[in-house]
C-alpha cells in the first residue's frame, strides 16, 4: 500500500473514533446529569479500573497495556471534565514528581493548582478550592513522608486513590563540559539517590552540591545560571529549557514513589482488589499486649496487614504513639467491618481504594 492509501485508512478510522468518542461523551453527559441530581461523586476510580481491566483483557495488540491505559485515562479525564470540571491541587512546583503523579491519574485536561507545601495541598481540598489533592506518602528507598502521615491524622480528608510512579533523575545543564560546572542544584534526597553518578562523574572536580527546596527549583536555577547544573525530573528540565545531558542517573532503577489522591467525603465502591488505610489511637497502647491484640484482630480474620507506621502522640513528655495501618480489602468487607465496629472510638477509617501494586 502507498503512504497515501495508508493515511486514507487512518483518516477513515479516526472519523469512526471521533464519532464513537462523542457517542461515549453523550452517555457520560447523562451519567453526569444523573449524578448531579443525586449529588453523587464524579470521580469513580474503581469504575475506571474496571474499564481498564476489561480493555486490557480484550486488547489483542499491537497497542501496549501502558499506551492503552494512558489513552483511556485521558478519555476519563475529558469525561469527568465534561461532567464537572475538577480542580486538582498538588505539591508543586510545576514539573514536580507529584505533578507527574497527578497527571498520570487526572490526565492533561484537568485544571491543576501547584501548592508550595503538603499542608497547603490538604488545605486546598479542605476549603473546597480544589476537589482533589495529590501528595507523596512514601518512597521505596527513603521511607515515608512524615508530614503527609501527620496531616492524615490531623485533617479530615479521605483517600480516594493511590498512584505510583518510577522516579528517574536527569542531569541538566547548559554547559557541555562537566569540569566547567561550579554548582549542582537539587533536593538533598536526590543527591543521595544519585550518589554513584555524582561520585563517578565529579570525582576530583570542584562542583559544589547545593540543596534547594525542590528539583523543579533546581532546574529553574540551572536555566538562569550558565555554569551550573540541576538534578531534576525530565519534565522539569524540559519545562525550564535546560538541555538534558544524562537521563536516569539514579543509583537504583527500582526507585518508586507512592502518592495519595485526597478528597473530602469520598467513598469508593469495592473493586475486588482494594486497600484500606486506618489510623489507630489505642487506649493504653504502651500496656503489655494492647498493640499485639489489636494486630491479632486482623490476623485472626485473614486480613493481610501491609503497613504499620508509629507516629508520636505528642501528649506531654511521654513516648506514646498513634499508628497508621494499611491492609488489603475494603471497609465494606464483613471481616473489616467487624474490626471497625469494635473500634468506633479509637480507629479512624481514611478510605478504601483500588490498590495499584
Ligand atoms: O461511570 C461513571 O460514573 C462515569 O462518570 C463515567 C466515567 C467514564 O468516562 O467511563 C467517567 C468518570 C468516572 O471516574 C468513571 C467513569
Amino acid at each position: 500500500m502507498t503512504l497515501q492509501n495508508l493515511r486514507d485508512q487512518i483518516d477513515s478510522l479516526d472519523d469512526q473514533l471521533l464519532q464513537l468518542l462523542n457517542q461515549r461523551m453523550n452517555f457520560v453527559r447523562q451519567v453526569g446529569e444523573l449524578k448531579r441530581s443525586t449529588n453523587s461523586i464524579i470521580y469513580r476510580p474503581e469504575r475506571e479500573r474496571q474499564i481498564l481491566d476489561r480493555m486490557n483483557a480484550l486488547n489483542g495488540g499491537p497497542l501496549s497495556e501502558s499506551a492503552l491505559e494512558a489513552i483511556f485515562l485521558e478519555i476519563f479525564a475529558a469525561a469527568r471534565n465534561m461532567e464537572l470540571p475538577e480542580r486538582v491541587a498538588f505539591l508543586g512546583p510545576e514539573g514536580s514528581f507529584t505533578h507527574q503523579a497527578a497527571e498520570s491519574r487526572f490526565g492533561a485536561v484537568s485544571a491543576y493548582m501547584a501548592q508550595p507545601t503538603i499542608r497547603s495541598v490538604f488545605e486546598s481540598v479542605e476549603t473546597g478550592r480544589a476537589r482533589f489533592g495529590v501528595v507523596p506518602i512514601e518512597n521505596n528507598q527513603e521511607g515515608v513522608v512524615n508530614e503527609t502521615i501527620d496531616l492524615l491524622n490531623e485533617k479530615n480528608l479521605m483517600i480516594a486513590a493511590e498512584a505510583e510512579i518510577a522516579v528517574h533523575f536527569t542531569f541538566a545543564t547548559q554547559t557541555d563540559n562537566l569540569a566547567d560546572i561550579t554548582h549542582i542544584y537539587s533536593k538533598d534526597i536526590a543527591f543521595r539517590q544519585c550518589s554513584k553518578f555524582l561520585n563517578d562523574s565529579f570525582d576530583g572536580l570542584q562542583a559544589e552540591m547545593v540543596p534547594v527546596e525542590s528539583t523543579s527549583k533546581a532546574a529553574k536555577m540551572a536555566a538562569q545560571q550558565p555554569r551550573t547544573a540541576a538534578i531534576c525530573s525530565h519534565i522539569a528540565a524540559k519545562l525550564f529549557g535546560v538541555p538534558v545531558l544524562f537521563d536516569n542517573i539514579e543509583d537504583s532503577n527500582l526507585n518508586r514513589t507512592r502518592f495519595l489522591l485526597l478528597a473530602k467525603d469520598f467513598r469508593n465502591e469495592p473493586s475486588g482488589r482494594d486497600k484500606t488505610t486506618l489510623i489507630a489511637r489505642l487506649q493504653n497502647s504502651n500496656s503489655p499486649g494492647v498493640l499485639a491484640e489489636f494486630l491479632q484482630e486482623f490476623n485472626a480474620r485473614g486480613i493481610n496487614l501491609t503497613k504499620i507506621e508509629s507516629r508520636p502522640l505528642r501528649e506531654g513528655a511521654t513516648f506514646r504513639y498513634w499508628f497508621l495501618l494499611e491492609c488489603e480489602g475494603h471497609a465494606d468487607d464483613p471481616a473489616l467491618q467487624e474490626i471497625l465496629n469494635h473500634h468506633t472510638a479509637d480507629v479512624k477509617w481514611l478510605g478504601s481504594y483500588v490498590r495499584v501494586s
